[in-house]
C-alpha cells in the first residue's frame, strides 16, 4: 500500500444476496483531501462508506487501510431519547477517552464552544451537527467520515457548514469521506468527486464531473447548470497573511492541492 494514503479500494464488489451493490469500485483517500460521493437513491454509497468503516467485508476486492488508521464518524442522525437529560458536554463525555481540553477544543473547531452546558435536546439542527462534528473529531481522526452531514440544517448554515469542514480539513490535515445530496453546496468544498451509481460513473474534480455526459443523464442538465453556476474557480491562492496571490501554473492546474487557496 502506498503511504501517501490513507485508504485503498481495489476492484471492491459487495452484494447482497444475488443483488450486487457495489461493482467494481476503486478508489483511494488521501490526507487533506475532501472526497464527495453523490450517486441516486439506493445507489450503494453507506453502503460503500460502511465498507470503509471496516463494518461490511467485501465480497471480493480488497480495502487496504493505513495501519492505526484513526477514524471519526459523523452519522446522519443520532436518536437521543428526549426525557434523557443530557448536556452538550455529557454528551461529548460518553463518545470517546478525551480530556477536558480536548472537548473544548473540538467544540472550538466547530465554532460551538458556547454550547457546552446546553441541553442536546435544546440544539437547532445546525447546532446538532456542529455538535455530532465535534464528537468525531474528538478521536483527533486522520479520516473524517459524514453521511449527509447538513441534514436537517438550513441552508445559509448548509453553507456555514460546508466551509466549517473545509477549515476542519486545513487545521487537522485529515481526509473527509461525505455523503452529500447538496451538490451545488459541496463542490466548493470538495476535492474529488465520486459519482456513485454502484459502479463509479464518473470521479475527478468538482467542474470535471459536473460536464460528463453520465453525470448529467444521471443528475439532468439543471443539475450540471446548477453547479456551473455555483463550482469554484481556483483563480487565487492566499499567503499566510491572507493576501491574494496569483496562482503558479502547477497549483493552476491541480484543482485538487489543499493549501491556503479557497
Ligand atoms: N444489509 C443489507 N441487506 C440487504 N440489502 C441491503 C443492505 N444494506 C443495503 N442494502 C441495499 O443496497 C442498496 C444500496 O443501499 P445504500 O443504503 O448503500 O444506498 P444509498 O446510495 O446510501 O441510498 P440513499 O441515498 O437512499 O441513502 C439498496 O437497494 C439497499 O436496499
Amino acid at each position: 500500500m502506498s503511504p501517501a494514503n490513507l485508504v485503498e479500494i481495489t476492484a471492491l464488489n459487495i452484494s447482497f444476496g444475488s443483488n450486487s451493490v457495489i461493482d467494481n469500485v476503486s478508489m483511494t483517500l488521501k490526507p487533506g483531501e475532501i472526497t464527495t460521493l453523490i450517486g441516486p437513491n439506493g445507489a450503494g454509497k453507506t453502503t460503500l462508506v460502511k465498507a470503509v468503516l471496516g463494518l461490511l467485508s467485501p465480497t471480493s476486492g480488497t480495502i487496504r487501510r493505513a495501519s492505526t488508521l484513526r477514524i471519526g464518524y459523523m452519522p446522519q442522525k443520532l436518536h437521543i431519547d428526549t426525557t434523557f437529560p443530557l448536556t452538550v458536554e455529557r454528551f461529548l463525555k460518553t463518545a470517546a477517552f478525551a480530556s477536558i481540553e480536548d472537548r473544548c477544543l473540538a467544540l472550538q473547531a466547530v465554532r460551538a464552544e458556547h454550547l457546552l452546558k446546553q441541553s442536546v435536546h435544546s440544539l437547532s439542527g445546525g447546532e446538532m451537527q456542529r455538535v455530532l462534528l465535534a464528537r468525531a473529531l474528538l478521536r483527533k481522526p486522520e479520516l473524517l467520515v459524514l453521511d449527509e452531514p447538513a441534514q436537517g440544517v438550513d441552508i445559509n448554515g448548509q453553507t456555514e457548514l460546508y466551509r466549517l469542514i473545509a477549515s476542519i480539513r486545513d487545521k487537522y490535515n485529515c481526509a473527509v469521506l461525505m455523503i452529500s445530496h447538496d451538490l451545488h453546496l459541496v463542490m466548493a468544498a470538495t476535492d474529488q468527486v465520486i459519482c456513485l451509481n454502484h459502479h463509479i460513473c464518473c470521479s475527478g474534480h468538482p467542474e470535471q464531473v459536473s460536464a460528463d455526459p453520465s453525470y448529467i443523464e444521471l443528475f439532468g442538465i439543471p443539475g450540471a447548470e446548477n453547479l456551473a453556476l455555483y463550482s469554484h474557480h481556483h483563480n487565487h491562492q492566499h499567503n499566510n497573511h491572507g493576501d491574494i496571490l496569483p496562482l503558479s501554473e502547477e497549483t493552476e492546474n491541480d484543482h485538487s492541492h489543499c493549501g491556503g487557496h479557497h
